[in-house]
């Protein structure tokens, strides 16, 4: 078995199509949404997801706010940007890149955040809505995962997933919105203190490897034809390498890669928060 490959570059494209309308209605009716960006110190990944961000914002007539402030910024000096950006009328959406250089207390960050500004779905009122059922931004790689499943008619309702890491940007938003009753998956949420991964992941139809640990999933872990979801990102001497070993692709019936899966949906997602949150602000 050759696994079918979630694209996911096609599909952020498709997005894009479908936001470059929304954003042109938005126009008509005057808004033109506009996405702050905050990023702190010289990480290049953090710095080259930023610029990715911006570049897809001028694509599709979205306006870019950017934040760029140096890895020595203090607490106050990050919390001043972004209550400049909360009062910044340009600004309609933004986001707080992670991670955060050490020393400074992301949460706070998040939480200092306008809920009606949070393009990225990670102020604690938005994932406590998300925790209720109620409308709000969600966070854009879980989202990413669920709409590139729908798109390519994976089927979710009764599915058994096994997410693999419990970061809030990725693997434990995941469970809330697969667990809805919209999707109506069963969600295992593994992580280090996991006594037999393998055993988890064996008996999925859906996994998602989220861990940040490099070619974590190999073949022999795998149910033949399940959907397999890379979102681990090791930089290496040689490149970037992914969650998931290259020979699952032999085994799954679904596979999307790192790069070209997940990741492009991220930034999808990002963009279709920044032009809803200027819907909702616009129409209440
Ligand atoms: N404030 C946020 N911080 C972070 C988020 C987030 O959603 N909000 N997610 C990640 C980083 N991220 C976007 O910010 C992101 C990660 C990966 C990709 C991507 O397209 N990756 C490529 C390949 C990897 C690479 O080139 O580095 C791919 O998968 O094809 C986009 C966005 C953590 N921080
Ligand atoms: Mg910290």
């Amino acid at each position: 078995m050759t696994a079918t490959i979630l694209d996911g570059k096609a599909t952020r494209d498709a997005i894009l199509d479908e936001l470059r309308v929304r954003v042109a209605a938005l126009a008509e009716e005057g808004i033109v949404p506009g996405l702050g960006t905050i990023l702190v110190g010289d990480d290049p990944g953090s710095q080259a997801y930023v610029r990715s961000k911006h570049n897809f914002c001028r694509k599709i007539g979205i306006n870019s706010i950017r934040r760029d402030l140096p890895a020595s910024t203090t607490q106050a000096e990050l919390e001043a940007t972004i209550d400049e950006l909360n009062a910044n009328p340009d600004c309609t959406g933004y986001l707080v890149q992670l991670p955060l250089p050490g020393h400074l207390d992301a949460g706070r960050a998040l939480e200092r955040v306008d809920p009606a500004k949070d393009s990225d779905g990670l102020h604690p009122t938005n994932l406590g809505k998300l925790v209720l059922g109620d409308s709000a931004p969600l966070p854009c790689t879980p989202v990413g995962i669920v709409e590139l499943l729908r798109r390519y008619d994976v089927p979710l309702a009764g599915a058994r997933v096994t997410v693999v890491g419990r970061g809030v940007t990725a693997g434990r938003p995941l469970g809330l919105l697969l667990t809805r009753r919209s999707e109506n998956a069963t969600v295992t949420n593994c992580h280090t203190g996991t006594k037999d991964l393998a055993a988890e992941v064996r008996r999925a139809d859906i996994v998602v490897a989220a861990a940040g640990s490099a070619g974590l999933i190999t073949a022999d872990m795998v149910k033949p034809g399940a959907a397999v979801l890379d979102v681990g990102v090791t930089r290496t001497e040689s490149g970037l390498v992914g969650d998931v070993h290259p020979d699952v692709a032999k085994v799954a019936g679904f596979l999307a890669p790192m790069p070209g899966g997940v990741g492009p949906m991220t930034i999808a997602m990002l963009l279709r928060n920044t032009v809803e949150v200027a819907e909702r602000n616009l129409r209440g």
